[in-house]
């Protein structure tokens, strides 16, 4: 590895899975990819190894929809090799009892501005799960090493950030001393949490993002594992609002 080569960090939300195509909350449920979800992962692969990158190293989340994209990637890269690190920590934000619920549905129940205050304001909590839901994250057998008071009932944005940045911190930065391009696949709103903190969005401002399914955002970093340049320029503009009534 030589280590003249420009550190590099890309982040890729998952391909579209089958409840982004059927528009329901999903969070930490485990759904697969849906075959436009499949395409668009083989498609980020063979972006990045047209941009002629070769990483060192990825991490994902524990969720499939995560890992298969990395997967269907690397295979086109033909770097199906390197370094995997899994973490519960860059699972999808918790959707609380919102997880299963068809947001369009959900909309006429309860009205379009509170569904789009759930999704995309930094502070505002899904309605909660219980423990004896089956949605509990306790009951999953990969959640068992979790301590009790980290396992969600459901997640703001705000919540969902406090959970990645100490995986940040304290693995995926350290991986940039041996690694010079760093690969993370994940979520939409893990993904608003890493971007918020690299980019130092504001709370207010952050609600105006959203990452699209499949496509890679390539970021330059410094020796501190900073951007060298603006996160959000390389990620398609949004329209969306806290509060705002969607189409
Ligand atoms: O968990 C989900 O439903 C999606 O992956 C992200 O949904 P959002 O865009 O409504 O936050």
């Amino acid at each position: 590895m030589s280590n003249s080569l420009q550190k590099t960090l890309v982040l890729l939300r998952h391909g579209q899975s089958t409840w982004n195509l059927q528009n329901r909350f999903t969070g930490w449920t485990d759904v697969g990819l849906s075959e436009q979800g499949h395409a668009e992962a083989i498609e980020s692969g063979r972006r990045l190894a047209t941009a002629g990158l070769r990483f060192d190293i990825a991490f994902t989340s524990v969720l499939k929809r995560a890992i298969k994209t990395l997967w269907l990637a690397l295979e086109e890269m033909d770097q199906m090799w390197i370094p995997v690190r899994r973490s519960w920590r860059l699972n999808e934000r918790h959707y609380g009892a919102l997880q299963g619920e068809f947001k369009d549905e959900m909309a006429e129940r309860v009205g379009k501005e509170l569904v789009q205050r759930w999704r995309r304001c930094f502070d505002v909590r899904p309605p909660s799960l219980t423990e004896d839901d089956t949605r509990f994250p306790g009951r999953d057998p990969r959640y068992a090493k979790l301590r009790h008071e980290q396992l969600p009932l459901g997640e703001s944005l705000k919540d969902t950030i406090e959970r990645v940045l100490p995986y940040w911190h304290k693995t995926i930065v350290p991986a940039f001393g041996s690694a010079n391009r760093v690969l993370i696949v994940a979520h939409g709103n893990t993904l608003r949490a890493l971007v918020k903190h690299l980019d130092q969005v504001s709370d207010d401002e952050i609600t105006n993002l959203n990452i699209p399914t499949g496509v890679p955002i390539i970021i330059p970093v410094n020796g501190a594992i900073q951007p060298i340049k603006s996160v959000r320029e390389g990620i398609p503009a949004q329209l969306e609002k806290c509060g705002d009534i969607e189409p």
